[in-house]
């Protein structure tokens, strides 16, 4: 029976491949007969090819990206129908669907029909391929009196998600699109607009179902999406390396994917700040701190200002420069924005000097100008002006201001907190500093270099626009009447774009992406946020500007809040950005801490909490954790010897030796031969070095953890280091204490 059922899968299977194989030979043969085709030699000519060769190697490399488990399920509708469900839809010359896309309307039901609600669905069937080759199939009776147990329906394909969840890691995420679950579906098909939380323990899938939600919403939003891109903020960058095949394997690459030290163009914040330091400095009180610190950057003196000008002595007065400065501010524009207004007033006050000087009824029209305009010109007066009202660029105001006591109390700091932010003027930049300097980028404006950049750029670009859409309009028309291309109706718009796009990229060669990641002003059309319990106050802020919309997901953890300045209330925070406009959901099953090791995460997490829950463990392995305490100076050996005896165990998967952070460069010189944080490879060595901070979102085979007392007193967020450090491990933990 079953060998039946097989060989009529794989009848189907086949014929799916042999249509992606003639669809892929397709892409090909255009894509190398675009590129072998003779050109004028114009611009125009290689703009053409160019675009062509754009468009027909998306589509090949698309093809391809699909081809390793083609097709991973099949819905029998109680009606009679039944159709497959794969990575992509696929259609037989006559248009008939061979396999639908697991992002459409109707593949939902795979993912959504439980037997309590079978949503009109007899039978569910998961397929599993080795290559080309159906090897089993798991079905899922969905008839309640059938199954008899209600308890079973939240939990779909159990054969096929176990299976997944046992195999070793890679070190790098992978998709999900065959075992995603019933409750997990539900927050990746969740509707676009407004702010979704999820709020879930470790290990119940918040990274990968955001991601599904980024392909999701990318294709079913793409006309909205496909302009604006999608941001996804991790907390780390070797976190990033571990999410960012995720969504290319899934075909979608319109994503930013970026840590939030990463979000101001052009600065890279590498150096940390101390816990105090960040809590400070993520404070909502900042934004009030950078617009006085910005105020006091506005100086009246107490005394008149002398400036020789020529020949003759000019004088400002502090009333003056007063009045100058009350005009220029009541215009309500930013800092940089306003000065121009007090300059013109200043430069009014020293002309009228020198009108009054030579006399009124010898000085004409032009004169008066001719005078303004020297004033401007005049060094000296520059430089008062700059006195007075200088210009400020956010990353000069920041180091400034963080360098100087005095500055910092006239923005209103005490003095233990300006002990705990004061540094020197050439300090690197931390992550708290890229939320300040965003901040003050609002509260500066443009200078007038920039403004003066921009509008030229603008007129060009926008004379260029207009040019390329009529260019683009007409390659298009020539080459359909011309039947030079087969190019599906729906792509004709995207088409005509990257056409447009391609003229443009001569000059300017970026993508989406990049232009995306290089603007700091560029609005997002969705903001996906990981981890998202670790930011400040002042990191919210900064993200919310890029998404005026509200369109966000957010996922995390309150209970794994390493930050001082992290989240502690999602409605706290959502209360005050998108109030009525935001919605929480919960993910509550663990599908990747066994049961075993979730039982003492779970005495963590009581004492971080007692009201709090783990999730549920959907596994269990068999293997109680270990836990060895040692003398303080046999650590290391202990620890060496341990790393030995987990690699045996463990044979190819990954592990991960976590250690606390005030004593990581200890470890690291002690075990030189394995991985350390900032070594490019860690992801992908068979044993890792890290802190806390860095294993934040990963996972591991085996977890080592070193010293946990000293990991809960390096913070006031011990516990829930220790918390997030314990849940890292899909199959084995040891924990090696220092004895006291
Ligand atoms: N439906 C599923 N099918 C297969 N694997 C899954 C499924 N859901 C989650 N997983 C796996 O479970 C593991 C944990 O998922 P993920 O990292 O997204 O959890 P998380 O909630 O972000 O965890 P944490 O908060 O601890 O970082 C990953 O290996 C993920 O691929």
């Amino acid at each position: 029976m079953l060998e039946q059922e097989i060989a009529a899968e794989q009848g189907d299977v086949t014929a799916m491949y042999e249509r992606l194989d003639v669809l892929r030979r397709k892409a090909q043969g255009e894509l190398g007969r675009v590129q072998s085709e003779e050109t004028t030699g114009t611009d125009q000519a290689r703009t053409e090819r160019e675009s062509f060769t754009d468009l027909y190697s998306g589509r090949f490399s698309q093809l391809s990206s699909v081809e390793r488990g083609l097709c991973f399920g099949r819905i029998d509708e109680t009606g009679g129908d039944r159709f497959h469900i794969g990575r992509i839809g696929l259609f037989d010359d006559d248009y008939n669907p061979l396999l639908i896309d697991w992002r459409t309307p109707v593949a939902q039901v795979f993912y959504r029909a439980t037997a309590a609600d079978p949503l009109g669905v007899k039978r569910r069937r998961h397929l599993r391929l080795k290559d080309r080759t159906v090897v089993g199939i798991d079905d899922d009776i969905l008839d309640l009196d059938a199954l008899g147990d209600a308890d079973r329906g939240t939990l779909i394909g159990e054969a096929a998600l176990l299976s997944s969840l046992g195999a070793n890691r890679t070190g790098r995420m992978n998709e999900i699109v065959a075992t995603i679950q019933s409750e997990q579906d539900e927050i990746i098909r969740s509707g676009l607009p407004g702010v979704l939380v999820v709020q879930g323990g470790p290990g119940t899938g918040k990274t990968v179902v955001a991601l599904h939600r980024a392909a999701y919403l990318l294709y079913t939003y793409r006309e909205q999406l496909g302009r604006s891109g999608v941001l996804v903020v991790g907390p780390n960058s070797t976190f990033i390396r571990y999410i960012d095949q995720v969504l290319p394997s899934l075909g979608e690459t319109d994503v930013v994917l970026a840590t939030i030290s990463e979000l101001f163009p052009g600065v890279v914040a590498n150096a940390s700040d101390s816990p105090e330091a960040a809590r400070i400095k993520g404070d909502l009180a900042m934004a009030d701190a950078l617009a006085q610190a910005i105020s006091s950057f506005r100086v009246v003196p107490a005394a008149p200002i002398r400036l020789k000008v020529g020949q003759q002595e000019l004088v400002l007065r502090p009333d003056a420069i007063r009045k100058a400065q009350k005009g220029a501010l009541a215009a309500q524009e930013q800092h940089n924005r306003a000065r121009p207004i007090f300059v013109r007033r200043i430069i009014k006050t020293l002309t009228n000097q020198v009108v009054e000087r030579i006399g009124r009824q010898y000085v004409g029209a032009e004169d008066v100008e001719d005078i303004q305009q020297e004033l401007f010109d005049e060094d000296r007066v520059l430089e008062v002006l700059d006195q007075l009202w200088p210009e400020l660029t956010p990353q000069l105001l920041i180091s400034v201001l963080f360098s100087s006591a005095e500055r910092l109390t006239a923005a209103g700091l005490t003095s233990s907190q300006r002990a705990a932010v004061l540094r020197p003027l050439t300090a690197d930049w931390t992550q708290s500093d890229v939320a300040l300097l965003d901040e003050a980028a609002e509260l500066l404006g443009d200078t007038s270099g920039i403004v003066a950049g921009r509008k030229r750029q603008a007129a060009d670009e926008a004379a260029a626009e207009e040019a390329n859409r009529e260019y683009a309009s007409g390659v298009v028309d020539i080459e359909l009447t011309a039947e030079r291309i087969e190019i599906m109706p729906w792509e004709i718009e995207q088409f005509r774009d990257l056409i447009a796009q391609r003229t443009r990229l001569i000059d300017n060669p970026v993508t989406l992406a990049e232009r995306a990641a290089s603007d700091r002003t560029w609005v997002f059309g969705h903001v996906i946020v990981d981890e998202a319990q670790e930011l400040s106050a002042m990191d919210w802020r900064m993200l919310m500007r890029r998404c005026p919309r509200r369109s966000m997901t957010l996922v995390g953890d309150i209970a794994q809040t390493g930050s001082a300045a992290g989240v502690r209330s999602w409605a706290e925070l959502l209360d005050r950005y998108a109030p009525r406009r935001w919605r929480s959901t919960e993910l509550t099953v663990n599908y990747r801490t066994p049961t075993e090791i979730m039982t003492i995460a779970a005495d963590v997490l009581a004492q971080i909490d007692p009201a709090l829950s783990p999730p549920t463990s959907v596994r269990e392995t068999g293997t109680e954790p270990l836990i060895q305490t040692v003398p303080a100076e046999d650590l290391t050996h202990a620890l060496t010897t341990a790393i030995k005896s987990e690699r045996e165990t463990i044979g190819d998967g990954r592990l991960a030796v976590i250690v606390p952070t005030s004593r990581y460069d200890d470890y690291a010189a002690a075990l030189p031969d394995v991985a350390h944080t900032h070594d490019p490879s860690v992801l992908d060595a068979p044993v890792g070095l890290l802190d806390v901070a860095q294993s934040k979102g990963l996972e591991f085979d085996a977890v080592l953890i070193a010293d946990p007392d000293t990991i809960m007193t390096d913070s006031t967020q011990g516990l829930s280091d220790l918390y997030v450090a314990i849940t890292r491990a899909t199959k084995r933990l040891t924990i090696l204490k220092r004895a006291s």
